[in-house]
């Protein structure tokens, strides 16, 4: 197993920008009714010419419209129907879209063969800072959300913000937050080291994640994650190639989505894959893609999604 290392041909479609939290770290969000939503007339354009390009997964990633608002429905059909069209494309949905009630979140079961929500923080301090005007991130509707996705058995993707004002000893009590819920479960596939990196849009100006101390974190996350977790970490936000071997040593497993841009973080590019393959061929290490879900999950999945599945490799 030792020298492999995943990740997910991926491309983002964004149902809406638009989200009633304001994270300040957040540069992909626009005030709610600033954003025209995607049309599935467009998105359909736009999977059409993805067809046949190596893409399995179609990572939805919203914004979000408040559960008390009168649009909520109509925003959550919209992301529904996104999910439909990617699988009836032969694509293999993901959706993180935020906290979900738990019809919302039985609902989008059926059209996706996993999703995701980080965790991001389990210290409620943050609620005094960068979180003061996000409802949807308290500390206990995440971890809420982390025990419906258990009990839903949704194979699940969660993770943490690093550099957003937390202490070290806030990373450990979130990982062991995860672990405890995995230990209950058994359904979490991944979790994603999230370094925060400083973007254009955001309103925060502080610096980031002090990347120095990524290996030390990566390698007490594996020590407190139970092995059958993928660790993931984001590429692009490791600038430097050296660098990144260093967190692949220290423990991380996966390298997550990867497609043409980033779009949580647009100012950090990916590089293609065979680049990154090259890179870690150099080193001894071989790229390998996988599927949105991780096979150990594939018999919680539905008739209809298995053979999405089935179809796609
Ligand atoms: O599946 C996910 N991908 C996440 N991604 C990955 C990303 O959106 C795409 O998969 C790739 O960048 C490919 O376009 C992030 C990327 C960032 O730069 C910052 C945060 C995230 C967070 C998530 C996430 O919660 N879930
Ligand atoms: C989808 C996920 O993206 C992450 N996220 C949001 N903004 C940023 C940023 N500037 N840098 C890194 N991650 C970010 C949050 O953790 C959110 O849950
Ligand atoms: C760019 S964040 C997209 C997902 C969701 N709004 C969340 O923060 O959890
Ligand atoms: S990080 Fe997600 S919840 Fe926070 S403002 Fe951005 S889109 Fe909204």
């Amino acid at each position: 197993m030792g020298y492999l290392i995943t990740y997910s041909p991926a491309y983002t479609l964004v149902p809406t920008y638009e989200c009633f939290n304001r994270c300040s770290y957040c540069n992909f969000r626009t005030d709610p009714r600033k954003d025209t939503w995607i049309t599935l007339e467009d998105a359909k354009k736009r999977l059409l010419a993805l067809q046949r390009k190596g893409v399995w997964e179609i990572l939805i990633l919203s914004g979000e419209v408040h559960p008390n608002s009168s649009r909520r429905q109509k925003w959550f059909r919209h992301i529904y129907q996104l999910c439909e069209l990617a699988l009836a494309l032969g694509f293999l949905p993901h959706t993180n879209a935020g906290p979900l009630s738990y019809s919302e979140m039985a609902q989008l079961k059926e059209v996706n063969v996993s999703m995701g929500l980080m965790l991001e923080q389990l210290t409620p301090e943050l609620l005094k800072t960068v979180h003061q005007h996000a409802p949807s991130k308290k500390p206990e509707v995440r971890l809420q959300q982390l025990s419906w996705a258990g009990e839903l058995k949704i194979p699940f993707t969660t993770g943490i913000l690093l550099g957003i004002g937390e202490t070290e000893e806030d990373w450990w009590d979130s990982l062991s937050a995860i672990a405890q819920q995995h230990q209950t479960y058994h359904h979490i596939q991944e979790v994603i080291l999230q370094p925060h990196r400083l973007g254009s849009k955001q309103t925060w100006k502080k610096d980031g994640f002090y990347l120095p101390d990524f290996p030390k974190l990566i390698a007490k996350a594996r020590d407190i994650l139970p092995e059958d977790i993928a660790i993931q970490i984001p590429p692009n936000l490791i600038s430097d190639s050296q660098f990144l071997m260093t967190c692949i040593e220290a423990g991380a497993t996966d390298l997550g989505g990867i497609g043409v841009i980033d779009v949580v973080n647009p100012d950090y590019p990916h590089l293609h894959p065979d680049s990154l393959q090259a890179i870690l061929q150099a080193k001894g290490w071989t790229l390998q893609p996988r599927l949105p879900v991780y096979p150990q999950y594939y018999d919680w999945l539905s008739p209809k999604l298995q053979t999405a599945v089935n179809n796609v490799c």
